[in-house]
């Protein structure tokens, strides 16, 4: 017997920086949008816990106990007393998500394992508990198990779920590498300096566009603090956005930490075209289209 999850990827639409806690960690307003981009993780019963992975960048996805899909049948195995053979299984995550591309795919990974080890133990976690594991799993975490729009404060892992309007048509550039997400943090504390870096809040036109479905108010009100971090580590990306503008794009951003880079289209034909610009420009490895907003892990 096996269970499968679907996880979607996500967008920041929003992603307001405060300055670093004590602890590290920086607190966040985060707008965040789940697309429909999926991971796919099957959990099966094994002799011993394994992780497998196929799909675009599987290789730089590790398959040892720093997974964050082992993390999480670890994590529920514990809580429910599970050891031995009883919590052993093999995870397979079919990976669509690009790797390091600051659209959450590992993160989409925890939930999804988390989500499909509970339905193959029946454990009857509430949803309650789950969100409490996926938190201690990493910030983003919650928000791949829930899905649609929320908004994410404290470090990101406390959310609020957000009423959204209409479905927005996207279009994601793939960088022809990775951005580490802790090295992007480090470069935002050196670009901020010693500056007052003002508390984050959640932009109220914002959740406005989202609640009627507003493209063009959407359009005007993104933004990403993280942005300049990750064009400093990553300028080319500049070029990028660029292109996708002059497509049509009514806006262009970094996806969080990046380097993928999201461009938000009027219509479905309107990000046809974009996609198609942003191919032909040679700034990006891959391009891909997605509707948002999509549901949270699944089981399928
Ligand atoms: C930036 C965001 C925006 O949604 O995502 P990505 O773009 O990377 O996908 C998130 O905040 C990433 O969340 P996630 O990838 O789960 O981060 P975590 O594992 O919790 O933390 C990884 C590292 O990022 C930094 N970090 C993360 C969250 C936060 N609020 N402040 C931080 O400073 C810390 O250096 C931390 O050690
Ligand atoms: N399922 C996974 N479990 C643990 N780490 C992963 C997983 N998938 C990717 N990674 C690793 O975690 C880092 C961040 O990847 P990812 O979550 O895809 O990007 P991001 O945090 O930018 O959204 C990468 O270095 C990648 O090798």
């Amino acid at each position: 017997m096996s269970v499968t999850v679907r996880v979607p990827a996500k967008v920041n639409v929003q992603l307001a920086v405060g300055a670093a806690r004590p602890d590290g960690f920086h607190p966040l307003a985060n707008v965040f949008l789940a697309v429909g981009l999926y991971d796919r993780v099957t959990v099966t019963p094994a002799e011993e816990l394994r992780v497998t992975c196929s799909g675009p960048g599987s290789d730089q996805v590790p398959l040892d106990a720093t997974n964050l899909a082992a993390r999480a049948a670890l994590a529920l195995a514990a809580r429910y007393g599970r050891t031995g053979r009883d919590a052993a299984v093999h995870l397979h995550i079919d990976k669509d998500i690009p790797v390091a591309g600051g659209m959450a795919g590992g993160s989409a990974d925890g939930a999804g394992a988390l989500l499909a080890c509970d339905a193959l133990w029946g454990t009857g976690a509430s949803r309650e508990e789950l969100l409490e594991i996926c938190a201690e799993l990493g910030s983003d975490v919650p928000f791949s198990l829930v899905g649609g729009a929320a908004l994410g404060v404290g470090r990101g892992e406390l959310l609020t779920p957000l009423e959204v309007g209409g479905d927005f048509h996207w279009v994601f550039a793939m960088a022809s590498r990775g951005l580490s997400t802790p090295a992007v943090f480090r470069e935002f504390d050196r670009l901020t300096g010693h500056a007052v870096v003002p508390e984050p809040v959640a932009s109220e036109p914002l959740l406005a566009a989202l609640a009627k479905g507003d493209v063009d108010a959407l359009a005007g009100a993104v933004s990403n603090d993280l942005q300049p971090a990750a064009l400093s580590l990553f300028p080319e990306l500049a070029r990028t956005l660029e292109a996708g503008r002059a497509a049509g794009a009514v806006a262009a951003l970094v996806s969080g930490s990046g380097p993928t880079t999201a461009y938000l289209a009027r219509d479905a034909a309107s990000a046809a075209r974009i996609a198609d610009a942003l191919t032909a420009s040679g700034t990006c490895r891959t391009v891909r289209l997605a509707t948002a907003p999509a549901p949270g892990a699944t089981v399928l």
